[in-house]
């Protein structure tokens, strides 16, 4: 299934180019302002000159016209000059730039990117625990960035959140009301800042957030700093006794609901078990030889094992270029093979043969090394890249169906990027947490020794707060090429 949805906050990939079409887009604004400009210096410079020859013209009019010359001068004037003119004034400006802003326009987001952009910052405030105020000031998990939103920014995820979450939504308005007393919004449709917070006001009216709407009125009445008329002050009894039933009817804040293991794990507070060991892997084959791989287990029981420094940074480079240009919104196998778009995993990914190139043939050769698995009659590289929010909602990677013959045994995860906050894989049966780290890779068992899956190895990605998690890729290991393995697991008997 070929999916034509951009999706471009599901990247960091998308987002780079829509950068540099806002940058394109500023700069031909600004030559569109140079036209306007030239326009208007050649009237300006034009028009005194016209003016003092009319003047004296006006001023003294029988004496001016029975002179010959300026008559003949007056009649060639208005025969052709004036046609000039018009032409001059009909004459549009910045052509070219607007047909710019056309083409641009293909390549806008469309109401289903901002939906989802939307929907990612709803999900990293609920799952991170952030208020909107912190995050329109770019106050992350208390680290200040330099980011903000303005008030249209703020506006936009009231009305987003609206139907689905008034609480929400409220908070959202709230901060516009903060933030439009404070800025005037950058858009050329606005127009005066008055006529601003009263279209504000009424918006929010409208959306039935009576008492922030009033705040935003009155704000406008107070930089009118007139006597009101009386049509605005009508209509603010009308905001204010709304406002009034409005507050005697708002609820208590419901109890927040305690967070489930997986949000503890996403935020980062499952408490550490100390009984961890680490060791080298390093006999066996050639490679490990001379790489003796660091090993730290996390849980014996099922295997949960982090391989530190596995991959080189030039190997990741090389791994990002070379899937980059293919990375694709990823779909949710489905019953029956319908593969469709959802919330549930939000990433770009795509697939990519061990045997696409030495590097690939390299790496699939030290995951056997790494695991002692044989991954013939397994899936390609799953290779993914995170946007705004992106994450993998919890999931078992085994299959479930029973007619399933070769199923997921194993799952190894590299991590090609460091992610600065959120964006760890979570168990939440397990309570296990474990931060990207570039080069290092995740490793462990989806299905028992007896052949039953292992529901204890529930996993998700957590959303990502800040950075990018580049391009995660999975190998899911299958169990046909390695039945001998489930009885007998090496991996294993170097743990015990
Ligand atoms: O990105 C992650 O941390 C989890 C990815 C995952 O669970 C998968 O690819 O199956
Ligand atoms: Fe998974």
């Amino acid at each position: 299934t070929k999916v034509t949805e951009k999706s471009i906050s599901t990247s960091v990939v998308g987002m780079l180019e829509l950068v540099q079409l806002e940058a394109d887009l500023i700069d031909s604004l600004n030559s569109y302002a140079d036209e306007l400009e030239a326009k208007l210096k050649v009237l300006k410079s034009f028009v005194p000159k016209l003016q003092a020859e009319s003047n004296e013209a006006v001023t003294q009019m029988e004496n001016y016209v029975s002179n010959p010359i300026n008559s003949f001068s007056l009649i060639r004037r208005m025969h052709e000059d004036w046609h000039d003119w018009k032409i001059f004034m009909e004459s549009s400006i910045g052509q070219s730039q607007v047909a710019f802003l056309n083409k641009a326009k293909l390549q806008f987001p469309t109401k289903t990117d901002l939906n989802e952009a939307s929907s990612s910052i709803v999900r990293l405030q609920k799952m991170y625990n952030l208020t909107a105020k912190d995050m329109a000031r770019g106050v992350l998990n208390g680290k200040q960035y330099e980011a903000s939103l303005t008030a249209l920014d703020t506006y936009a995820m009231g009305r987003y959140l609206n139907k689905q979450n008034r609480d929400m939504a409220r908070e959202w308005f709230v901060v516009t009301s903060e933030l439009l007393k404070e800025q005037t919004p950058l858009t050329p449709l606005a127009g005066e800042r008055e006529k601003v917070l009263h279209l504000f006001a009424q918006a929010i009216f409208d959306y039935e957030y009576y008492s922030i709407a009033l705040s935003v009125f009155d704000h406008a009445l107070l930089l009118a700093n007139k006597t009101a008329n009386p049509t605005l002050l009508s209509k603010r009894s009308k905001f204010e006794e709304l406002a009034r039933k409005e507050a005697e009817m708002v609820e208590k804040p419901k109890p927040k609901t305690k967070p489930t293991n997986y949000e503890i794990g996403c935020r980062g507070l499952f408490v550490r078990q100390s009984n961890m060991k680490c060791t080298y892997k390093s006999k066996d084959s050639p490679f490990l030889r001379l790489a003796p791989i660091k090993m730290e287990y996390l849980v014996l029981d099922p295997l949960v094992v982090v391989f530190h420094d596995v991959l080189s940074s030039g190997e990741i480079d090389e791994m990002q270029l070379i899937t980059k240009p293919f990375l694709e919104r990823t779909l949710i196998q489905h019953a029956f093979g319908a593969h469709i778009i959802q919330k549930f995993r939000t990433s770009k990914g795509m697939w990519i043969n061990r045997n696409h190139n030495n590097l690939t043939l390299r790496i699939a050769r030290r995951i056997m090394d790494m695991v002692d698995l044989d991954l013939q009659g397994s899936e390609p590289f799953n290779v993914m890249n995170y946007g705004i929010g992106g994450h993998y909602n919890t999931h078992y990677d085994y299959y479930n169906n029973s007619s399933v013959t070769d199923n997921r045994m194993a799952t190894v995860l590299f991590y090609m990027t460091d992610v600065e906050q959120g964006g760890a894989t979570v168990f939440p049966v397990l309570k296990q947490a474990v931060s990207p780290k570039r080069g290092s890779a995740l490793f462990w068992y989806n299905i028992k020794h007896n052949g039953n899956r292992d529901p204890r190895t529930l996993h998700g990605g957590c959303p990502v707060l800040v950075g990018s998690k580049w391009t995660v890729f999975t190998q899911w290991i299958n169990e046909r090429a390695n039945m001998f393995h489930r009885r007998c697991r090496k991996l294993e008997a170097t743990a015990a």
